[in-house]
């Protein structure tokens, strides 16, 4: 923790860019406390709603500046001029101060999932947390709360005016403030964003309402949350682990199987010293206790195995899967790590062209996925189905994932001539889909997002004629339709002959129906597919919000092309 709350970080790191992969690792762990920081302009409801969220989800709320009017208020306090010159001018007290109070508030408490609010400020707010804070905590997302600055100062002078108290809830310092929210801490924003760690929230509605898109967003990572670690479980468990014969040639061996698998060190070595058992010793399947015990996740026992000579190189016969592979399906770093040093090759390939980067990538494992990077893993590679790295963290909707690979791949597009990220990012699997098509299809909008911004092209088919666009449409995922849009996607049919507004309204899909509309979507435009249009089809179908909704939106005249993408 900062021991001289006096001496200023001067931080060099650029933690603003995407490639601080210490900083990424910092933010997977499962076991660190919980963070979630919450952002927005000053008045925009984020005391108001950490309060219900406290309630409602048992966080610990903090807030930066209730803890720097505490500081400053107590007697003695060296700081409390220089706080409360700050809080007026509506400009950023130095980080070790902010800083430390949270630490120290944190630390009080015996829960481990904090609110954090109005914190990270500015760049220096971000340095200084990630130095001091960034390997101790895991921040879950950030909740933005959105709203206009005329609202939140209105809301503000209100408070003033209702008996606040505060010295900063008046015209002159919430126009300082506002200025340093514009300028300082939409980077802050914007740098999570890039991450895919920002929930962004209407904060202009009525608290109750504002707090119904709260809890979706809780709700959401928490299930992302929660899924990674019952994968963690079942990685180990019940994909590779149950799947494994136990067929030895002797009782020994079959004992040495049997202690590899359940994890029983002191068994193994008596087995081991014995001499009686070959280490490598297989199944029919060309299981070895190695594999057995990376695959189980008993690090002991890999400690064991490898110290007394076991081969990391060899692979099961079948499926072509090693150790290393094993382990990192299973999501256990330190086994990896093991393996890595004790020279296991990094890309070894199973026999569909699987690698140990993928299956983590697959199954969430960032902690897993850098070990391997940082070990000289080829993001590149592909299965033999052409699926990337990229690919299946895209498909299973791991954000942190997809961003690390993608700095990863501008890295190294950068020291020689792999492929660039653009290129990388549009690769696409035998079917024809891309890393952005499976995103869509899954509903994935943080991932949908990611990859736009990477450079992602919206327009590329899936080889049965299907857009991204058309696919988010049928499936009614209404985030990811309203984060294709961004990217001015083409809008008319598909090569299939259908469109993603006949598909929406085909569903009912108001929502998407809206957003479609206001980009610029044709409702007269007919199908090739069923030749009728999206307006015939809510005619026929006899759709009257739908007929109404065309009706009154102009846009619907059409500008779209009816040329398929
Ligand atoms: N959704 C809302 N609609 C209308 N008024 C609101 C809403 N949310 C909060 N308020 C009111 O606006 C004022 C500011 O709210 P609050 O203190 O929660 O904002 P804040 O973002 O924490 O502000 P600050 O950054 O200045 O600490 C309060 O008086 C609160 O009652
Ligand atoms: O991390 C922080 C948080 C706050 N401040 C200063 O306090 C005021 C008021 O903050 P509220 O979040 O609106 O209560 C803010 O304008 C800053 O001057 C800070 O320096 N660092």
């Amino acid at each position: 923790m900062f021991g001289l709350l006096t001496r200023r970080i001067t931080c060099v790191t650029s933690s603003l860019g995407l490639r601080n992969i210490n900083y990424i690792k910092s933010i997977m762990s499962d076991e660190l406390p919980n963070v979630v920081f919450v952002l927005g302009g000053p008045g925009a409801g984020k005391g108001t709603q950490c309060a219900k969220i406290v309630e409602k989800f048992q966080y610990v709320h903090l807030s930066a500046g209730d803890l720097l009017r505490e500081e400053r208020n107590t007697e003695g306090s060296a700081f409390g001029e220089l706080i409360e010159n700050h809080i007026r001018n509506g400009t950023i007290v130095p980080v070790e101060i902010t800083c430390s109070l949270l630490a120290t508030a944190m630390k009080k408490s015996s829960q481990n999932k904090f609110l954090i609010d109005g914190f990270p400020r500015n760049k220096d707010n971000l340095d200084g947390w990630q130095k001091e804070m960034g390997s101790k905590t895991n921040v879950q997302f950030v909740l933005f709360f959105n709203c206009s600055q005329e609202t939140c100062m209105e809301r503000c002078l209100q408070r003033g005016a209702a008996g606040s108290g505060r010295s900063d809830d008046n015209e002159e310092s919430l126009k300082k403030r506002f200025q340093t929210y514009v300028k300082d801490t939409m980077a802050i924003i914007e740098h999570y964003d890039a991450l895919g760690l920002v929930r962004k929230i209407d904060a202009s509605q009525s608290p109750d309402q504002v707090f119904e898109d709260v809890k979706k967003a809780f709700e959401y990572f928490k299930v992302r949350s929660e899924a990674n670690r019952t994968r963690r479980w079942c990685g180990s468990r019940s994909l590779s682990f149950f799947n494994m014969s136990y067929k030895k040639e002797s009782l020994s061996d079959v004992r040495l199987h049997a202690a590899a698998r359940q994890g029983n060190v002191l068994a193994m070595r008596h087995l081991l010293d014995s001499g009686k058992v070959h280490i490598d010793s297989h199944d029919k399947d060309g299981t070895t206790p190695l594999m057995m015990a990376s695959a189980a996740g008993h690090i002991e026992c890999c400690r064991e195995l490898i110290s007394q000579g076991a081969d990391p190189t060899l692979r099961r016969k079948e499926t072509g899967a090693s150790s290393l592979f094993l382990a990192a399906q299973g999501g256990f770093n330190d086994i990896v790590s093991l393996l890595l040093q004790s020279g296991a090759p990094v890309d070894a390939r199973c026999k569909d062209g699987g690698t140990a980067l993928m299956v983590a990538s697959q199954q969430g494992y960032t902690d897993v996925c850098l070990e391997l990077i940082n070990s000289g893993a080829d993001v590149h590679l592909q299965m033999k189905d052409g699926a990337t790295s990229l690919f299946l963290a895209s498909q299973n909707g791991h954000a942190k994932i997809v961003s690390l690979i993608l700095s990863t791949v501008a890295s190294a597009n950068e020291n020689n001539s792999s492929l660039s990220v653009e290129e990388m990012i549009n690769v696409r699997r035998l079917d024809g889909a891309t890393p952005l098509w499976m995103a869509a299809q899954m509903g994935f909008d943080y991932v949908v997002r990611l990859l736009l911004r990477a450079g992602a092209n919206p327009n590329i088919i899936r080889n049965d004629g299907v857009s991204p666009l058309l696919k988010a449409s049928q499936k009614g995922h209404v985030d990811a339709v309203g984060e294709l849009l961004q990217s001015n996607p083409h809008l008319g049919l598909s090569q299939n002959g259908d469109s993603p507004l006949y598909a929406a309204v085909l569903r009912r899909n108001v929502p998407i129906i809206r957003i479609l509309l206001r980009a610029g979507a044709d409702a007269h435009l007919t199908t090739t597919r069923s030749l009728l249009s999206p307006k015939a089809l809510a005619e026929k179908l006899r759709f009257w919000e739908i007929i109404q909704l065309f009706n009154t939106t102009e846009s619907y005249e059409g500008s779209s092309s009816t040329s398929p993408v």
